[in-house]
C-alpha cells in the first residue's frame, strides 16, 4: 500500500522498481521492493530484522554478486545508470557512496589514512584531499583529535564517524547508510544524525538511511519506506507515517492499534 506522496518518476535520483533478489539460487530476500529517492531528500528505509534492508542497499551499489546474491527481477536506476550493469567503483565515482554494514574501518591504518582512502577511491587530487579532510575534521572534531591513532582503537561511535567521514571524502551525491545507530549510545546516535541532517540541510546532500530504529528514522527523514518480508508495504512522508495507527502499533511500540498487515491501503 502506498500513500500518494511519491515523486513523479522523472524527478528521481535513485529508483528501485519491483526488485527481487535471491541468494545462492534459493533464499528469496527481496520479493518486490520499490523505492524512490529525489535529489535533496532524506529517505529512511525501515523494517524489522531480516526484512531485507541490507540486501536492498547491497543491490544499490551492485554488491550482491560478491555475496552470491542476484537480482532475479526488477531494476535499480541511479542518475540514469542501470546499476546492475555498472561496476561499484563507477557508481562511487558517480557519487553513489555507501557506509554499509560493520563500518569497515581499516583497523591498522590511522584515522587520517582511512579518510584519505575514501578520497583516493574517487580519484581526488592532493589539494582536494586536504580540503576534504579539513571539512571532515570540522564536522567530527573527535576524529581530528585522533587523526594519527589506529582506527582499530576507536570507540564504536568514533568508528562510525570515521566510516561516514571516509564516505564524505568521496564527495557523495547520494550517501547510503546501513543502520548508523547500531550498537551506539543514544547521545552518539543523536550527534551522528544531527551531523547527517545538517549536511542535507546546508549542502543538499541526499541521504538514504536503513534503520531498525523506526522512531529515530521517522524523526529525521523527510520520507520513509517500510519493508516487510522483502516487500515494500508502505511509503510516504515521515511526518504522516509517524501519525498512522498501524505504524505506531507495528513499529513505534503503541499498544492497541491493529498491525500494518491487517489494515487496508491508505
Ligand atoms: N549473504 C547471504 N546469503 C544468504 N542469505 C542472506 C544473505 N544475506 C542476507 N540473507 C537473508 O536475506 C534476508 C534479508 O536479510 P537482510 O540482511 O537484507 O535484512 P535486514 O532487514 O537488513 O536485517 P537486519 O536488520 O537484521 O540486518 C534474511 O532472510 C537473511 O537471512
Amino acid at each position: 500500500m502506498t500513500l500518494s506522496t511519491e515523486a513523479a518518476p522523472d524527478a528521481a535520483l535513485l529508483r528501485v522498481e519491483a526488485l527481487e533478489v535471491v541468494y545462492g539460487g534459493a533464499v528469496r530476500a527481496l520479493v518486490g521492493a520499490d523505492l524512490t529517492v529525489r535529489e535533496g531528500e532524506v529517505v529512511a528505509l525501515v523494517g524489522a530484522n531480516g526484512a531485507g534492508k541490507t540486501t536492498l542497499l547491497r543491490a544499490l551499489s551492485n554488491l550482491l554478486p560478491a555475496m552470491r546474491g542476484q537480482v532475479s527481477a526488477g531494476r535499480v536506476t541511479y542518475a540514469g545508470l542501470d546499476v546492475a550493469r555498472t561496476r561499484t567503483d563507477v557508481l562511487v565515482r558517480s557519487g553513489l557512496v555507501g557506509v554499509l554494514e560493520g563500518r569497515h574501518c581499516f583497523g591498522g591504518l590511522s584515522v587520517e589514512e582511512n579518510l584519505i582512502a575514501g578520497g583516493l577511491g574517487r580519484g581526488s587530487s592532493r589539494a582536494d584531499l586536504r580540503t576534504d579532510l579539513d571539512r571532515v575534521y570540522a564536522l567530527f572534531p573527535r576524529l581530528a583529535a585522533k587523526r594519527g591513532n589506529p582506527a582499530g582503537l576507536l570507540s564504536g561511535g568514533e568508528q562510525q564517524m570515521a566510516a561516514i567521514g571516509r564516505a564524505l571524502m568521496g564527495r557523495p551525491r547520494l550517501l547510503i547508510l546501513d543502520e548508523p545507530s547500531m550498537g551506539l549510545a543514544p547521545k552518539v546516535v543523536e550527534d551522528i544524525y544531527r551531523i547527517l541532517v545538517g549536511l542535507n540541510r546546508d549542502q543538499g546532500l541526499t541521504l538514504l538511511v536503513a534503520e531498525q530504529n523506526v522512531r529515530l528514522a521517522l524523526r529525521h527523514a523527510h520520507r520513509a519506506v517500510v519493508l516487510e518480508n522483502g516487500r515494500s508495504v508502505l511509503s510516504g512522508r515521515a511526518a504522516e507515517l509517524r501519525e498512522r495507527d498501524d505504524v505506531k502499533a507495528s513499529y513505534l511500540g503503541a499498544a492497541q492499534a491493529p498491525r500494518t498487515a491487517e489494515l487496508s491501503p491508505a
